[in-house]
């Protein structure tokens, strides 16, 4: 009888070969690094979540959650991201620490993906959440590190584009009030080709027509601030603006404004953010590295308000993008017959003390020995009489 799912994995599951484990083990090892010269400390939640509290905070599509029961009955889900289980930490087992908090974590999250489109359905994201911190500093700081985290990981050729949630709400719901979720949503998903179909066929004035469109245009250095100022006239456009001025101030402060720029367009898929957002992109990837931004309302919903900012990077799509750079440790193979196999224990040993991975092997259990060979930097034999034996 055929057993169809016997080398199948589930839809977006991914298996990790050995060159990739050593290339992510040595960028997540920099990243982890990086963060913690910055005084985040590295915390971990459990995998699985309560469906009522965290699962419906990540704010992420229903769809994309996996959901599974425990034996009570409860409906539990896979952590779709960092974010939402942090602020449950920081409000429950962490209540007693003051704000603010500078947190860290490097964790494996999971998104159901609907077709196998090459999107993973677990991965592993490193991020940070700085938390209690209202000040436009906090969104710059975080900023910071996400450029130094890549600069640390080696990757050259990077921008990270800053937009404003508040400022996008403060645009579309002056003119379509209700309406505005579509819209967004040709936003988030970045179809931008839609999103003017869409707007031509709204019934609105030309002016209003033309103030959406207009939004198509809101990026670039500095200078694109004051195109944005005359879209939006109101309070919470002006806030966003000026918030974003600042941000540009404290990035300068940073030196880091060469890496970013801004993009008004820019709307994340996750629905808790409030504030600045930010989304980071490598030269050689269409798809973004990483990405934050302020959530002002999700400590609240754990009953321990505070503003707070951060960021996730993906790790898996950051070893792709730094492609070969990561540096491979030199494998040494030594195969012996049992005549000298205490010799060739000695040997390994000090070729390990030396920073040398060592395979030691019996030459009688490989059958293949060219094959084997082929996998090393060096390969010693220690075959034969002992030197020195007649
Ligand atoms: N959790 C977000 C990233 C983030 C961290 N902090 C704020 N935003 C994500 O998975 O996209």
């Amino acid at each position: 009888m055929s057993k169809p799912f016997m080398f199948e994995k589930p839809l977006g599951m991914r298996d990790t070969l050995p060159e990739m484990y050593e290339m992510k083990k040595q960028v997540r090892e920099q990243l982890e690094d990086e963060m913690t010269s910055w005084g985040y400390q590295m915390i971990e939640t459990p995998t699985l979540e309560y469906y009522e509290t965290v699962g419906l905070a990540s704010a992420i599509l229903d769809q994309q959650l996996f959901k599974l029961l425990d034996q009570q009955g409860n409906t539990l889900v896979l952590r779709p991201d960092m974010t939402a289980p942090i602020a449950r930490l920081v409000a429950s087992s962490m209540k007693g620490e003051a704000y603010p908090l500078r947190l860290s974590y490097q964790s494996n999250v999971y998104r159901a993906q609907q077709h196998e489109g090459g999107k993973p359905a677990e991965f592993e994201q490193i991020g940070v959440e700085l938390i209690g911190d209202g000040t436009v500093s906090a969104d710059g700081e975080v900023i910071a590190l996400m450029v130094s985290s890549l600069k640390r990981a080696g990757l050259g050729d990077f921008k990270i584009a800053i937009g404003h949630i508040g400022y996008v709400n403060a645009l579309l719901n002056d003119i379509v009030g209700e309406r505005a979720d579509a819209l967004r949503r040709f936003l988030y998903e970045k179809n931008y080709v839609g999103f003017r179909e869409h707007v031509k066929n709204l019934p609105l004035s030309s002016i209003d027509k033309g103030r959406l469109l207009g939004l198509m245009k809101l990026r670039g250095g500095k200078s694109i601030l004051q195109d944005a100022a005359k879209l939006v006239q109101n309070e919470q456009g002006t806030k966003a603006l000026a918030e974003l001025e600042e941000l540009w101030q404290v990035l300068e402060s940073y030196g880091i404004e060469d890496y970013v720029k801004l993009d008004l367009n820019l709307v994340l898929h996750m629905s808790y953010y409030t504030g600045a957002v930010f989304e980071g992109y490598g030269s050689n990837l269409g798809v973004p590295l990483c990405s934050g931004g302020r959530y002002d309302e999700l400590l609240g919903k754990f009953e321990r308000p505070g503003q707070a900012t951060g960021f996730g990077l993906r790790l898996d799509l950051l070893v792709e993008a730094i492609g070969e750079k990561a540096s491979k440790r030199k494998k040494t193979c030594i195969i012996f017959s049992k005549e000298r196999r205490a010799e060739a224990f000695q040997e390994a040993q000090s070729l390990r003390e030396a920073g040398e991975a060592v395979v030691v092997q019996d030459i009688a259990g490989v059958t293949d020995v060219d094959g084997m060979s082929e996998q090393f930097t060096e390969v010693h034999y220690f075959i034969g009489q002992k030197k020195g034996e007649a």
